[in-house]
């Protein structure tokens, strides 16, 4: 390993081998910790896409929920599964199964179509006329509204799927899905967290979809590796410590150093990160 890739997989906080469910304990705990701090608090709100993340942190979120009203003989803890469909979702059987799997507290559906549109007519009448990319990174940014107005309202707070595949790519939409109070998942890479999966009995279907962020009208459920250039498994190893090929590595370090901005709270006069 070189400086560089050492000083990444530092940042990024991935274990070479983990023990799955000292991780799952790991993040119930840290669920649960946060409740307890804070006790006007009383629990949890996510988008479930019936992808692997969302599942998984879904799953850690509800066990979290499950463990606070036995401790505390409080029956108000809650976990909110939220669907967030833009119009029909092609995959909403994956999301009916990782609900399923998840048993959430309550389940709710908020269909993103008409706000994203509107915001869509809006521009467009002061001449800015959204590409389909820009659209999909508008969707993300609803959803991460959408669950922020039910937390206001239930006094919860926001969790979010972000793990260090996505951090160190920075495959996520700024103040979108990358916008949450919590990220329980953040230390794993993509495997680690399908390991985790594995161990809380998930479908395995659910487990073994192809990552998407299915954010793009023109492409739908676009995978993750066709849209970055690398594979998972190639991530996953770069921040085990492992060796990849010459070009994954340099696709790797590209999306790491052009994503710097998003590992960051506002730029301000006082920064230098960036010179
Ligand atoms: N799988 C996922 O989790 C997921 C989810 C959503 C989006 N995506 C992907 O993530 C990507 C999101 O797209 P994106 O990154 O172009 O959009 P983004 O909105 O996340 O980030 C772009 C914005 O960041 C700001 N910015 C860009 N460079 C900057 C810099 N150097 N300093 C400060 N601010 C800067 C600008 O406001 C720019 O509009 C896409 O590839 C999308 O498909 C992945
Ligand atoms: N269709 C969706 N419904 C609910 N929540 C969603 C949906 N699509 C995305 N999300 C949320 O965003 C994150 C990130 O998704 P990526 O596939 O990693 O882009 C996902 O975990 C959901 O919480
Ligand atoms: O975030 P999710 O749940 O949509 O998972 P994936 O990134 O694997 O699509
Ligand atoms: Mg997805």
């Amino acid at each position: 390993m070189d400086q560089l890739q050492k000083a990444i997989v530092n940042e990024m906080k991935v274990k070479a081998i983990i023990d799955p469910n000292e991780e799952i304990r790991k993040s119930i705990d840290f669920l649960k910790n946060y409740l307890k701090k804070y006790p006007f608090l009383k629990g949890f709100v996510l988008g479930i896409s019936g992808g692997q993340d969302s599942t998984l942190a879904g799953k850690l979120a509800q066990l979290a929920i499950n463990e606070m009203i036995e401790e505390t003989g409080n029956p108000d803890y809650q976990f909110i599964a939220v669907r967030l469909p833009y119009g029909i979702q092609k995959d909403m059987d994956d999301v009916n199964d990782a609900i399923e799997f998840i048993q959430p507290t309550r389940a709710l559906t908020v269909n993103i179509k008409a706000a994203v549109d509107a915001s869509e007519a809006s521009l467009k009448e002061v001449g800015i006329h959204l590409s389909d990319f820009a659209k999909g990174n508008e969707k993300a940014r609803e959803r991460m509204k959408v669950q922020y107005s039910i937390a206001a309202m239930e006094n919860c707070v926001v969790l979010g799927t972000d793990h260090s595949a996505e951090n160190l790519t920075g495959f996520y939409t700024k103040y979108g899905d990358g916008g949450a109070d919590l990220v329980p998942l953040f230390r794993l890479n993509k495997r680690q967290g399908r390991m985790l999966l594995k161990e809380l009995g998930c479908p395995e279907h659910l487990y073994m979809k192809t990552p998407t962020a299915d954010l793009e009208d023109e492409r739908p459920q676009l995978a993750d590796e066709s849209a970055l250039g690398v594979t998972y498994e190639e991530i996953d190893d770069y921040l085990e410590g492992k060796e990849v090929s010459e070009q994954a590595k340099k696709t790797i370090e590209n999306l790491y150093a052009k994503s710097e901005h998003k590992r960051h709270l506002p730029i301000t006069v006082f920064d230098d990160f960036w010179k």
